[in-house]
């Protein structure tokens, strides 16, 4: 019996594109995060802000003359990130190079298991004047706990995501986020990590756990019977 999941879920139910049609288009959605900047802090006047929402209104209907019906994937991993599936969410809202919404944050695995991410945080993400949203660390720690997890062989969805703020995470500075799995018990994975300054300041702390869902195990052995049967 196959077991009933929402289409948009399923990785064969996607669309996969080709490296060459990603780099078209994640360079539009890096034109797009530098118009979401150029919004945010525009002080021409306001004629001419309104003639500019036409024309961005009339490149939104081009855009969306042809729509897929959910978020694309990878055919191949995407620099930077790690190879798995996980990876190649092109329009994950953290690490999707195709999201204007995402940084986006890379994804380096290193030898001894762990995982880091250096990126920069500007405008769009900010909370307390000059500072990152608390929303903001808490969806990137979410994403690269959630991938550091996947890539031990546990991959989940969060069940429980704390986090501690030590100090304020400064907008426009590199800051590195370093992640690592503590324990690892049937599907069930922890992991933790922290967010520090330049000059090695932690400013968040976070730990989470991630379950191994019961209808994605469910699904798996419902493709192995299909397999074994054809
Ligand atoms: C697959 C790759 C995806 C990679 C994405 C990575 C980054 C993105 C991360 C996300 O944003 S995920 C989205 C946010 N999270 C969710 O929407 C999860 C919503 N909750 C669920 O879907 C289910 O509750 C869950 C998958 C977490 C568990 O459901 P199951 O039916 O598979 O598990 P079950 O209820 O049988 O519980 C299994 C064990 O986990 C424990 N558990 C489940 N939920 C828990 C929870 N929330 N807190 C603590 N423990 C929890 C549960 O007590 C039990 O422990 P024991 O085995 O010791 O009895």
């Amino acid at each position: 019996m196959t077991t009933a999941l929402p289409p948009t879920i399923r990785p064969q139910d996607r669309s996969f594109l080709g490296e060459e049609q990603v780099a078209v288009r994640a360079r539009l959605a890096e034109e797009v995060r530098a118009l979401i900047d150029a919004v945010v802090l525009t002080d021409v006047p306001d004629a001419e802000i309104a003639e500019i929402t036409g024309q961005v209104r009339a490149l939104t209907d081009r855009l969306g003359a042809a729509r897929l019906g959910a978020a694309p994937m990878a055919d191949t991993p995407i620099d930077g990130l790690i190879a798995s599936g996980m990876s190649r969410q092109l329009g994950n809202p953290v690490t999707g190079v195709l999201n204007p919404v995402a940084p986006p944050i890379p994804f380096e695995a290193l030898p001894d298991g762990s995982v880091r991410s250096v990126f920069t945080l500007d405008e769009p993400y900010e909370g307390p004047p000059g500072l990152v949203h608390g929303g903001i660390s808490a969806a990137i720690f979410d994403q690269v706990l959630g991938m550091t997890a996947g890539m031990s062989g546990v991959p989940g969805f969060t069940a429980t995501l704390e986090l501690r703020y030590r100090r304020p995470t400064p907008l426009r500075v590199p800051l590195t986020l370093k992640a690592r799995i503590t324990r690892r018990e049937g599907r069930k994975c922890w992991a933790d990590g922290e967010i520090t300054t330049p000059d090695g300041r932690v400013t968040v702390e976070a730990t989470a756990m991630f379950v191994t869902p019961r209808h994605l195990l469910a699904e798996e052995a419902d493709e192995a019977q299909e397999q074994r049967t054809s």
